[in-house]
């Protein structure tokens, strides 16, 4: 049996300004950095320790990885970073805020944009400054693997080769391995190790910053899986990635309107 830990960054600036993020670059907020620390001294506390860690190229998943490390004193362990393991990008959502497009779009508009399975929000300008393109850490790329926008479909297609043939050897091999990533990109993870459907794996949802335990049996499914945290926050968290953009769940999502 193999063990494997995955953890969703912390909470992001733009978790709590509940924007779009995608591949915007944003850092993580002092609560994020907690959960981050949190994170670590849990896994320090039940015996956790790590060979190789994966994370993705953005600053929130690697100050994420950083903090737990750094509790666990394996800042040394060999880590590698991939745009494989990125966010999904959002298009030209990215920035936007998901309340304030409930509002003018329509609820039903933002829930299919952020949850069905093959829905391609609107592409990025590749001439906008914003664009992966112009970015010194994707210069590498060739262009045709640079996303403008992406579905939850096309991200699971770009994480799974790379799940399966770069990190699954390395926990056959028998590492212990920690993956700090995204809502969308651990989606992809998961997908694989549950077997869970097209249809079904848009509604799955993750709460920052908690550790998710994975026992692994020979064919590299899942046993079962646990989060070490309390399961009362995991369960609100939960339900407020279920009901982001709805104005409902929103007491003061007037506030989003008038906010300059
Ligand atoms: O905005 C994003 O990049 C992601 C993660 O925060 O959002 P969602 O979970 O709605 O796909």
């Amino acid at each position: 049996m193999y063990k494997l830990v995955l953890i969703r960054h912390g909470e992001s600036l733009w978790n709590k300004a509940k924007n779009f993020s995608g591949w915007s670059d944003v850092d993580l907020t002092e609560k994020g950095k907690e959960e981050a620390i949190l994170a670590g001294k849990i896994l320090l506390q039940e015996g956790f320790l790590f060979d190789i860690a994966f994370t993705s190229v953005l600053k929130r998943a690697i100050r994420t990885l950083w903090l737990v490390l750094d509790e666990l004193n394996s800042c040394w362990i060999p880590v590698e970073r991939t745009w494989h393991l990125n966010e999904r990008h959002y298009g030209a959502l990215q920035g936007l805020n998901k309340i304030e497009m409930s509002y003018l779009c329509g609820e039903k508009r933002v829930k299919d944009w952020r949850r069905k399975y093959d829905e391609i929000p609107p592409p990025l300008n590749k001439f906008d400054e914003r664009h992966p393109r112009m970015k010194q850490c994707y210069h590498n790329l060739s262009e045709d693997l640079i996303p403008s926008t992406e579905s939850l479909k096309n991200v699971i297609t770009r994480v799974t080769p790379y799940w399966k043939n770069i990190i699954i050897p390395k926990i056959r091999s028998g590492k212990n391995v920690l993956i700090v990533a995204h809502h969308n990109s651990l989606k992809a993870i998961v997908k694989d190790l549950d077997n869970i459907s097209d249809k079904d794996i848009p509604s799955y949802e993750m709460p920052t910053g908690i550790p998710l335990i994975y026992l692994i049996d020979q064919n590299m499914k899942a046993i079962r899986h646990y989060y070490l945290g309390d399961p009362k926050m995991i369960k609100r968290a939960i339900e407020d990635e279920i009901h982001l953009g709805e104005l409902s769940w929103e007491k003061d999502f007037k506030s989003y309107l008038t906010k300059s």
